[in-house]
């Protein structure tokens, strides 16, 4: 079964001034255990896509729905790690603290037990007892993701969540997602306005059209479970995926798989 299926989405704005349409007939699925990426054009509507998949946004139009549940409010079983780890995280409370706070429900053992593992898996173990302003920003958004693993989700969303961090700390983080997702069969929907990062991570790639956002390609990435900087980025399949997403960027011919 598809975990995620979004059928004929659309969302227009409407205020004072007009309405707008961000996004509209947008058909995809993501199947358990798929690390799908989104990437499309500055202002096309993907932040628009997410916050209607977390039922933050009650769409205009179509349909989102969590493992054959429609989506109407915001799921339980979904987390989302945001680009903005210092908005994200409580200033105020320990890594581990931090971790700890959406399993308020879970027994005092339990949430224990989950923010020891999910902070060992990003590296921080030795970090619980820290503040947020304590660490660095690559350091921060470990801890983001470790919060969203703690958790369990059946989907993670993540929103361009490594365009704050520098190049070196981007490329660790992009290898701790994929290390992560291949021992946890975590499925993952990652949106990124980076076409590299869209090939280097996903199986798939969904390339958005400008705005209003539509489907323009489906792309399945072959490049296997285990990817590495510099290989992977120097292969023949990632050179030549990564300008047909460009290509289709700039509006060039549509090459659905
Ligand atoms: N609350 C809102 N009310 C009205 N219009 C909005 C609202 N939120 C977003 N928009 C408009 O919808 C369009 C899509 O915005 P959205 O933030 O979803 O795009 P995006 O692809 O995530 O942008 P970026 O690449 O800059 O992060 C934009 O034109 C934006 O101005």
């Amino acid at each position: 079964m598809n975990m995620l299926e979004v059928d004929g989405l659309g969302h227009t704005y409407k205020g004072k001034d007009g309405s707008h349409t961000a996004i509209d007939g947008l058909d995809f699925t993501v199947g358990a255990g798929e690390l799908v990426c989104v990437v499309g054009p500055s202002g096309c509507g993907k932040s628009t896509l997410l916050r209607t998949i977390a039922g933050l946004i009650r769409p205009s139009r179509g349909t989102v729905s969590l493992h054959g549940t429609k989506v109407d409010g915001v799921p339980r079983d979904l987390a989302v790690v945001f680009q903005d780890y210092s908005r994200s995280l409580f200033p105020w409370l320990s890594v581990t603290r931090n971790v700890e706070f959406p399993l308020r429900s879970l027994s005092r053992t339990e949430r224990e037990a989950r923010a020891v593992e999910a902070l060992a898996a990003v590296g921080l173990a030795a970090a619980g007892k820290k503040y947020p302003w304590q660490l660095s920003g690559g350091m921060q958004q470990r801890v983001a993701i470790a919060r969203a693993l703690a958790y369990r989700p059946s989907l993670l969303l993540m929103d361009e969540p490594f365009a704050s961090v520098d190049a070196q700390t981007r490329f660790e983080l992009e290898d701790l997602l994929l290390r992560i997702r291949r021992e946890q069969d975590t499925t993952v929907l990652l949106v990124t306005h980076d076409i590299d990062e869209s090939v280097y991570l996903g199986d798939r790639v969904l390339v958005l059209s400008k705005s209003p956002a539509t489907v323009v390609a489906h792309l399945d990435v072959p490049l296997g479970p285990v990817r590495d900087q510099i290989g992977t980025r120097a292969s023949e399949d990632f050179v030549e995926l990564r300008a047909k997403v460009a290509g289709l960027l700039q509006g060039g011919p549509v090459s659905v798989r």
